[in-house]
């Protein structure tokens, strides 16, 4: 059995409805591929917790942990890890959203996420933030 790896992600919605996406930098794997935004759950965190800080580290703006609310999760297997990968909606923060680490950002409709090619992992997300939205 591969690891296991476990990172949570956040799906933010503003006001009109749309989802942001980031665009993982060159050099990182996956590289190019647009994801939500998130990350690894570090050895001693709450997985809300470190939610939060990779908010603050990527994107600039502060979140409440009451305002996440968890909405589906990802179970894939890639060749090296299995990745289990909660999935939150926040529709409130503090802040304004800005690329601190010079990654491309996109506020996308559900239905347009498609158009942006994202981690396989990440696919079986779609459906549930459209019937969400
Ligand atoms: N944040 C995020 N990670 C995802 C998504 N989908 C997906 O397969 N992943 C995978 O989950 C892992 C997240 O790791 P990460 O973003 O914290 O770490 P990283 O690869 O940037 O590495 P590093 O932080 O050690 O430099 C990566 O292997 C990434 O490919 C997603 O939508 N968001």
């Amino acid at each position: 059995m591969p690891k296991l790896l476990l990172v949570v992600a956040c799906a933010l919605i503003d006001t009109d409805g749309r989802i942001l996406i980031a665009q993982r930098p060159e050099g990182k794997a996956l590289a190019g591929l647009w994801e939500f935004p998130g990350g690894k759950v570090e050895p001693g965190e709450r997985p809300e917790d470190s939610l939060t800080r990779e908010l603050a580290e990527e994107l600039a703006i502060t979140v409440k942990k009451e305002c996440l609310a968890p909405l589906t999760f990802a179970s894939y297997a890639y060749d090296d890890f299995h990745l289990l990968m909660p999935l939150y909606v926040c529709r409130r923060w503090q802040g304004i959203v800005q690329g601190r680490e010079g990654q491309a950002l996109k506020w996308v409709r559900p239905k347009a996420l498609r158009e942006y090619p994202m981690p396989p992992a990440d696919e079986p997300l779609i459906p549930h933030l459209i019937d969400l939205l």
